[in-house]
């Protein structure tokens, strides 16, 4: 495992994203099936009638097994949506099986943006997270936008506020020794991988 005390944040995010890239098709798929059987039967997943998770991208482990899971089962599955402006916001929008998407400005498939379809982020009952880092505290590295702490950032003010659960999604190796918390950071109650929980 990294032990990234000596190495930058931008540093650390290359290295990482190169790492879960270099897996190869077969190894993708396999982790994908690996990481349903960790979560589909979990009672924060099997109690969680609003669902939002993403589309994979840049090597990021594939959720969708658990998106189909989430539609058969009669739940609501939300992705997210970048805003036109300000371009620094994300909001949470349902999506049915089999929408029309296109891809967001960094290539990222998203649904056509549709207000009647948004919910409030703390109207989510759970949130799997894309992350490129994580550690067994609740640490998260993302892509650097800062869009999922932008939209958490109601949190910090709210202490006791404990909708919705946040997971983070991974593969084994995307674990650090510690990640360093930036003070707008919002820890992740877990993070589930192929391997398991942290
Ligand atoms: N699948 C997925 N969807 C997601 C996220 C994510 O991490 N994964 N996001 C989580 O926040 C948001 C998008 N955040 C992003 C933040 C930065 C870059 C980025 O730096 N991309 C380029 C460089 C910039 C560019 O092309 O203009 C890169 O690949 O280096 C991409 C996405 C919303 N949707
Ligand atoms: N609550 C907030 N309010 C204002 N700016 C914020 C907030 N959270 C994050 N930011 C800004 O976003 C930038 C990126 O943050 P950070 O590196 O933590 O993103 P990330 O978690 O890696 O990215 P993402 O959430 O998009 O995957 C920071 O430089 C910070 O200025």
């Amino acid at each position: 495992m990294i032990d990234c005390q000596d190495l930058s944040r931008a540093q650390l995010r290359r290295l990482l994203r190169q790492r879960r890239r270099s897996l190869a098709a077969h190894a993708q798929r396999q982790a994908a099936r690996a990481l349903y059987r960790q979560l589909a039967q979990h009672p924060l997943f099997r109690r969680a009638r609003h669902i939002a998770l993403y589309l994979s991208n840049d090597g990021e482990i594939d959720p969708r097994l658990l998106m189909a899971a989430a539609h058969t089962r009669g739940k609501q599955v939300y992705l997210p949506v970048l805003s036109p402006w300000p371009r620094s916001k994300m909001v949470f929008q349902r999506i049915e099986r089999n929408e029309p998407l296109s891809a967001n400005r960094f290539g990222i498939a998203e649904p056509l943006r549709n207000g009647k379809r948004q919910r409030r982020i703390w109207a989510l009952d759970l949130i799997l997270l894309p992350l490129v880092g994580f550690d067994r505290h609740g640490g998260r590295l993302g892509m650097g936008g800062g869009f999922y702490d932008r939209s958490l950032a109601y949190r910090a003010r709210r202490k006791n506020w404990h909708k919705p659960t946040l997971l983070g999604l991974a593969h084994g190796c995307q674990q650090v020794e510690r990640l360093p918390m930036a003070s707008w950071d919002v820890p992740l109650a877990a993070t589930v991988t192929d391997e398991g929980w942290y």
